[in-house]
């Protein structure tokens, strides 16, 4: 793999999170490859940090922990020291996992009696105070994410979400100890060890809590939360004198080719990218219903596509607004609507890709899944910050696709102008 062994090994629950994730610990020194699930070969180039992203937010909690447990196996492999449990800064999951219960697996695993849980990500609106966790002024359970199609969060409160998941006890590090600094930190966590609490939430409302939780957690085999909490974790490993300066800069390949923007997000975020999208450029709507008769969708899509993408770049989109979503759930059921829609995407993503489509903007982190997996991606070199928490990625092959996944409630209204703009490499300086 490198000269020297990778350090933190993460596990990502979904294809968005993971780059979200990958894209922190670059911005914090770390050389960092993203593979997407269990490689089958060891990435030959050198790394800091290695994310595995998994497609196990919202299957069944026994797959999750299988699948979280031998990603957790290969990274120990690898030389991985300390590790990161990668889900999402609005806690997507529901009363049936998956957070709770592959967390309880890992520590098992590495004979660890205590993590935190921790999805604040101040720079994109997640904050934490008192257990209760904000999207920007809204409550969790008040953000949209109440609405979301598969994770619904009716819940704000942290700690009760968290303990539904498992029977482990759940604490509660406040801002007040977190306010006090890492050493204070480190008292409660050690207090709360004694309570036999094995999850804590930890409060957090800005970037400055972020870096002093991270340093509070130079110890612990396993971290857990969203990206934010990365982000006082290289620090760690450079005090430790384990991480060196790198000249290796987030730069990617140029990669050559006709591109696109597959959105099957249903996010608020993702309904005004489409919007500002559609008063500009040509796309084409996914209806899941005309779907589930069996109408040959992927093909229009594809002959859509054929009329315009050698002059400009099309949107090819399910995305509809949550009433819209819960029309097509209720006649499809949940499952059925959301997997009918992501095959569509991954079909029309291969058939774009042998039309010489080589730049993806993706956008919803299961779309992001079923498309990557559709284009046999499987591992990428993250560069630039596109806006937070989404990087331009490349994949590692001989013959490289620029790749953008974006989770579903990120990036600006202008989004995905934007990202193809930087993974045609017209990176602003
Ligand atoms: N019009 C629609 N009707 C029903 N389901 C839809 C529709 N559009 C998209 N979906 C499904 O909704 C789900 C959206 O999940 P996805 O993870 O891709 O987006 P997201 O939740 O917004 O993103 P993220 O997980 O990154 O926050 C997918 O399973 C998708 O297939
Ligand atoms: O943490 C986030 O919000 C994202 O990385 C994500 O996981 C959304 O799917």
């Amino acid at each position: 793999m490198s000269q020297s062994k990778p350090l933190l090994g993460c596990i990502a629950d979904d294809f968005t999170g993971a780059t979200d994730l990958a894209n922190m610990l670059v911005r914090g020194g770390m050389r960092t490859v993203q593979t997407i699930g269990i490689p089958a070969e060891i990435p030959s180039v050198a790394a800091d940090a290695l994310v595995i992203a998994l497609k196990s937010r919202t299957i069944p909690a026994a797959e999750a922990i299988e699948q979280s447990l031998a990603a957790l196996r290969w990274l120990q492999q690898q030389g991985c020291t300390q590790f990161f449990f990668k889900y999402c800064s609005t806690f997507d999951s529901t009363d049936a996992g998956n957070i709770g219960q592959v967390t309880d697996a890992l520590l098992k695993e590495l004979g660890a009696d205590f993590t935190i849980a921790c999805p604040a990500f101040p720079e994109n609106g997640r904050t934490i105070y008192r257990g209760y966790l904000f999207v920007a002024d809204a409550l969790l359970n008040e953000s949209g994410m109440e609405n979301h199609p598969l994770t619904p969060m009716t819940d704000a409160s942290l700690v009760r979400v968290l303990q539904r998941q498992t029977e482990s006890k759940v604490g509660l590090v406040r801002y007040d100890t977190v306010a006090k600094g890492a050493a204070a930190i480190e008292e409660r966590f050690t207090a709360l060890r004694g309570e036999g609490v094995k999850m804590a939430i930890t409060d957090a409302v800005s970037d400055k809590d972020l870096f002093t939780l991270g340093e509070a957690c130079a110890g612990l085999k396993l971290i857990t939360g969203g990206s934010g909490i990365a982000l006082g974790l290289p620090e760690n490993f450079r005090r430790a004198g384990l991480l060196h300066a790198s000249a290796e800069a987030a730069q990617l390949p140029k990669v050559n080719g006709l591109s696109v923007v597959l959105a099957g997000s249903a996010s608020k975020a993702t309904n005004a990218q489409v919007a500002e999208w559609n008063a500009k450029h040509p796309s084409y709507r996914i209806d899941p219903l005309a779907l589930a008769r069996g109408e040959k969708i992927v093909d229009q899509a594809l002959a859509f596509a054929d009329q315009h993408i050698k002059q400009e770049p099309v949107l090819i989109y399910a995305t509809a607004t949550p009433d819209e979503v819960k029309a097509v759930q209720k006649e499809l059921g949940v499952a059925k609507a959301g997997h009918l829609v992501e095959q569509a995407l991954a079909d029309i993503a291969a058939g774009l890709h042998q039309r010489g489509v080589r730049q993806f903007v993706v956008a919803g982190g299961e779309t992001s899944g079923a498309v990557v997996q559709a284009l046999n991606v499987r591992a990428l070199r993250i560069g630039p910050q596109i806006d937070p928490g989404v990087p331009a990625t490349a994949t590692l092959d001989a013959e490289p696709i620029a790749l953008a996944l974006k989770s579903g409630n990120f990036g600006s209204v202008d989004f995905f102008e934007k990202a193809l703009r930087y993974l045609d490499g017209k990176v602003p300086a």
